[in-house]
C-alpha cells in the first residue's frame, strides 16, 4: 500500500481499498462540426472528483458546461480525452450516473408516483414489487410530496414538478448525480425551498453530485467545491474554489459566516475578468 501515491486511496466501509476518485476527466476535448468549420467548446479539461463530493460548475453562458456534463451522462460523445466514473470509462449513459434538468421532462399524464417508477421499474427490475413501491414512496416523501405523489404531473406546480425530478434521480440510487441548472426556471422562494430539500436528501444519501448553476450564493451554499470555467473557445478548468462550511448546513449560517463574502468575491472576480 506504501507504494501508491499519497490520498489516492480510501478505506472503505468493508475494509477494501479503493480509487479514492469518483470521477476522473482528463484531456477532455469536445470539438462541434459547424457549417463553418470545427469549434472546439472544451480543450484538455483535466478534473477529479472525490467519492460524497458536492460540486458546483460555474462561467459564462456558453463556456461549455452542459456540454461537459452531458458528457459525463454519455449523452453527448467524447471527442478526445477519458471520462471514467467509478473506474469504469463512459461510454455512453447509465444507471450510475442520475440527471437533473432544468425541465424535469416527467409524463404529464402520469402521477409523480408513476413517473418515479418508471425509472426505478427500469433500474431495479429484479427486485420484488413491494421493495419498489417503498422506494418510490420514500424518495417522494422525503422531497415533500408525501401527500401529493398520486396527482397527475400536469396538475403540479414547476416547483413540485421539479421535486417529482429531484425524487425520481435519487431513487435509482446513482453513484454520480449530474445537475444541469435544475432551478434556474423557478422564482427564488421556490429555489431556496428546493436548494434544501437537495442538500437534505443529499445529506442522507452522500452520493457524489456536480451541478451547473449561474448562481453564485447557490454555488457556495451547496458545495465542497466550486469549479470555475474559462470562457470558451477551449474552454478548462480556470480555477478551483474550497468551501469549508461544515455539513450540515444551514441558509443563516452560511449567509452569518465570516468567510462568506471573501468566498462571493472570489467567485464574482473570476466571472469578472
Ligand atoms: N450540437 C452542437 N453543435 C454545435 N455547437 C454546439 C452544440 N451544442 C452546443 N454548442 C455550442 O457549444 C458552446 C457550449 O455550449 P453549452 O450549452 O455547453 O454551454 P453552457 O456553458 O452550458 O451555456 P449556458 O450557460 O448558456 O447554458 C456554445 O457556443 C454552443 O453554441
Amino acid at each position: 500500500m506504501e507504494t501508491l501515491e499519497k490520498n489516492s486511496i480510501r478505506r472503505t466501509d468493508n475494509g477494501l481499498f479503493e480509487d479514492k476518485y469518483m470521477l476522473d476527466i482528463s484531456k477532455l476535448t469536445k470539438i462541434y462540426p459547424t457549417p463553418k468549420g470545427d469549434y472546439v467548446v472544451l480543450d484538455d479539461l483535466d478534473l477529479k472528483i472525490k467519492h460524497e463530493e458536492f460540486i458546483s460548475i460555474i462561467g459564462h453562458s456558453g463556456c461549455g458546461k452542459s456540454t461537459l456534463l452531458t458528457m459525463i451522462a454519455g449523452l453527448n460523445p467524447i471527442s478526445r480525452g477519458t471520462i471514467v466514473v467509478n473506474n469504469q470509462t463512459v461510454r455512453g449513459p447509465g444507471p450510475d450516473r442520475g440527471v437533473i434538468f432544468q425541465s424535469p421532462s416527467l409524463l404529464p399524464w402520469m402521477t409523480a408516483y408513476e413517473n418515479v417508477m418508471l425509472g426505478v421499474k427500469q433500474v431495479f427490475a429484479h427486485g420484488s414489487k413491494k421493495d419498489r413501491d417503498d422506494i418510490v414512496k420514500y424518495y417522494l416523501a422525503k422531497v415533500g410530496l408525501e401527500d401529493a405523489m398520486h396527482k397527475k404531473a400536469k396538475e403540479l406546480s414547476q416547483g413540485m414538478q421539479q421535486r417529482v425530478g429531484i425524487a425520481r434521480a435519487f431513487a435509482i440510487k446513482p453513484k454520480v448525480l449530474l445537475l444541469d441548472e435544475p432551478f434556474g426556471m423557478l422564482d427564488s422562494l421556490t429555489r431556496g425551498e428546493l436548494q434544501d430539500v437537495l442538500i437534505e436528501v443529499w445529506n442522507q444519501e452522500k452520493i457524489t453530485a456536480i451541478m451547473i448553476t449561474h448562481d453564485v450564493d447557490e454555488s457556495i451554499f451547496l458545495a465542497d467545491r466550486v469549479i470555475m470555467m474559462t470562457s470558451g473557445p477551449r474552454a478548462k478548468v480556470g480555477d478551483i474554489l474550497e468551501i469549508d462550511f461544515e455539513r450540515p448546513r444551514l441558509r443563516k449560517d452560511v449567509l452569518d459566516h465570516p468567510d462568506y463574502y471573501k468566498y462571493r468575491e472570489h467567485l464574482i472576480n473570476f466571472l469578472e475578468h
